[in-house]
C-alpha cells in the first residue's frame, strides 16, 4: 500500500496570463471552435446570432448567467456560477471557464431545446470523420495480429493503445495543427503499469507482466526505458493464465466473471480513443477478475470530442462492422451491454467545472465500490489532481489521497498540470524541451494510486 499524506494545493490556474497555454485556449481555441461549428451545420439565423454573441462575449465580454429556465441552472449555481457572473472569462479558474464555454456553445446552437435542434451534437461531424478515417480502419485491422498472442502481451498492447489513443483529441488538434504529425516520444514520464497488473482485479488480465523491483518503473525523458516491452516473450505466467482461460471456456464458464468486482472507466475522447478503451474493457472483462465495467461518459457534447452515450453507440457499431477480431470484440461488448456487464453512465458531474475532489456523494460511492477506476485523458487528469500549478514532483498518491478507491490515470500530456514525476525525469525533460513537454501531446504517463 502506498503511503500518502493530505496536502494543500497551490492556487488554481487562471487563463489571464498572455502567452500561457490556458490563455491561448480561451483567446484562440474557443473562437476557432465557434467558427468550425458554425461552418459544419446549416444553422438558422437565431443560432448564428447566438454564436456571434458568444464569440464577442468570449473575446471582450464577461460571464453571463444561464438563460431563465435552464434545466441545470441549480447545478451551475452549486458549481460557482453566481460568483463568476460579471467576471472576465480570463479571470476565473480556467477549468471553470472552459466548461462554461461548452455549456454556452450548446445553448447557442439549441442543443438543450426546446426546438428542432435539441440533441444535435455540434461536434458530431468531426467525430464521425475521425471514426471513418483510414487510420481508424488500420488500427482495427492491427487487432487481428494480436488475437493469438499471450494474454499478458495483449493486455500491455491494449493498455498502451488506450493510453496513446488519448492523442485523438479534436480540440487539441484544432488549436495545434501540427499535433497529429508530431511523433510520440517513447518512454513514459511515469509508468506504474507493472504495479497495475498486480492489482487483484487485473492480475490475470495482465498475466506475465514483470513486477520488477517494487513493481514500478520510471522512465527518463525520452529514454524508452521502463516501458517493459517484452512483446516476444511468452512467459510461464502467460502460459498458465492462457491455459486457465481456455479450460474455463471449455467448461462453459464465463471467463473472469466470478468475483462480483466492478471497474470504472472514466472515458475521455470518442472515436479513436474510445475504441481502444472499449477493447481494453473487453480484455479486462474476459481475462481479469472483474465482472462488470462501468463506462463513465459525458452527459452532453464537451471539449469537442469527449465521448457521450451516442459516441459509445457509434464506436460499437464501428467495431461490429469492422470484421475480424474487432467485430468479434464489438459483438461481445454489445452483448455485455445487453447483460448489464458493461454499462454506460453519464453523470452530470462528468461535465462539471470542478475537480473530482468535489464530487457528489453518489459518484463517490460508485468509485468507492470499484476495484479500480481508470481515468483517461488530460482534462480528467486535471480534474483528478486539481487544476493547479503543482510542483511536478508532488507525489501522485498525495494529490489523489481523497479519491475513494484505487485509481490509475492514463494520459498524454497536453496541459501544464503534472504531478508524480521524479526529479531526474523532470530535469531531463526540461533540459531536452524547456516546458514544451507539458503541452505538446508527445509524452504520456500511467500513474497508479492503490
Ligand atoms: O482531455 P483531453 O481530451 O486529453 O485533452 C483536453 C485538452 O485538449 O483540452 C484542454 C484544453 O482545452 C487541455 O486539458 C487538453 O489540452
Amino acid at each position: 500500500m502506498t503511503r500518502m499524506r493530505r496536502i494543500t494545493a497551490p492556487p488554481v490556474i487562471l487563463g489571464n496570463e498572455p502567452g500561457s497555454f490556458p490563455h491561448s485556449v480561451l483567446a484562440e481555441r474557443h473562437p476557432a471552435i465557434i467558427r468550425q461549428v458554425r461552418d459544419a451545420f446549416p444553422y438558422g439565423p437565431e443560432a448564428h446570432r447566438a454564436l456571434d454573441a458568444l464569440a464577442e462575449s468570449c473575446a471582450e465580454g464577461v460571464i453571463e448567467p444561464l438563460p431563465d429556465g435552464a434545466h441545470d441552472r441549480h447545478s451551475w449555481q452549486d458549481w460557482g456560477l453566481d460568483a463568476w457572473v460579471g467576471r472576465s472569462w480570463f479571470d476565473v479558474p480556467w477549468l471553470w471557464s472552459e466548461s462554461y464555454f461548452y455549456r454556452r456553445l450548446l445553448d447557442a446552437v439549441g442543443y438543450f431545446g426546446p426546438g428542432p435542434w435539441a440533441g444535435i451534437d455540434p461536434f458530431r461531424p468531426f467525430k464521425l470523420a475521425e471514426l471513418d478515417a483510414a487510420e481508424t480502419d488500420r488500427e482495427l485491422t492491427a487487432l487481428d495480429s494480436l488475437a493469438d498472442r499471450p494474454v499478458g502481451e495483449r493486455a500491455r498492447a491494449l493498455l498502451h493503445g488506450s493510453l496513446w489513443g488519448n492523442r485523438a483529441d479534436l480540440g487539441f488538434r484544432l488549436s495545434d495543427g501540427e499535433a497529429e504529425g508530431r511523433a510520440a516520444v517513447p518512454g513514459l514520464v511515469a509508468d506504474d503499469s507493472e504495479a497495475l497488473w498486480t492489482l487483484p482485479a487485473l492480475a490475470t488480465a495482465g498475466a506475465g507482466a514483470d513486477t520488477g523491483a517494487g513493481g514500478r518503473t520510471r522512465a527518463g525523458a525520452g529514454s524508452g526505458a521502463g516501458t517493459s516491452d517484452r512483446a516476444d516473450e511468452y512467459t510461464k505466467a502467460d502460459a498458465k493464465a492462457d491455459a486457465g482461460q481456455d479450460e474455463k471456456r471449455d467448461r462453459g464458464v464465463s471467463v473472469g466473471a466470478s468475483s462480483g468486482t466492478s471497474l470504472c472507466l472514466v472515458a475521455d475522447n470518442a472515436g479513436r480513443e474510445l475504441i481502444p478503451d472499449l477493447l481494453l474493457a473487453a480484455h479486462l472483462l474476459d481475462h481479469g477478475q472483474c465482472d462488470r465495467v462501468v463506462l463513465h461518459v459525458k452527459p452532453y457534447p464537451y471539449y469537442v470530442s469527449d465521448a457521450t452515450t451516442a459516441d459509445v453507440v457509434d464506436a460499437l457499431r464501428k467495431l461490429t462492422g469492422a470484421g475480424g477480431a474487432a467485430a468479434e470484440q464489438g459483438r461481445r461488448l454489445w452483448a455485455a451491454m445487453a447483460d448489464g456487464v458493461l454499462t454506460v453512465r453519464a453523470h452530470p458531474f462528468s461535465a462539471a467545472p470542478l475537480p473530482y475532489a468535489r464530487m457528489p456523494d453518489d459518484l463517490r460511492a460508485e468509485f468507492a465500490a470499484a476495484a479500480l477506476t481508470i481515468v483517461k485523458g488530460d482534462l480528467n487528469y486535471r480534474r483528478l489532481v486539481g487544476d493547479s500549478r503543482w510542483d511536478p514532483t508532488t507525489p501522485f498518491a498525495d494529490v489523489t489521497a481523497y479519491f475513494p478507491g484505487p485509481v490509475v490515470a492514463l494520459r498524454t500530456l497536453k496541459s501544464d498540470v503534472i504531478t508524480g514525476l521524479d526529479a531526474a525525469t523532470e530535469a531531463a525533460l526540461a533540459a531536452a524541451e524547456g516546458q514544451r513537454w507539458r503541452t505538446g501531446g508527445t509524452h504520456a504517463l500511467i500513474q497508479l494510486r492503490e
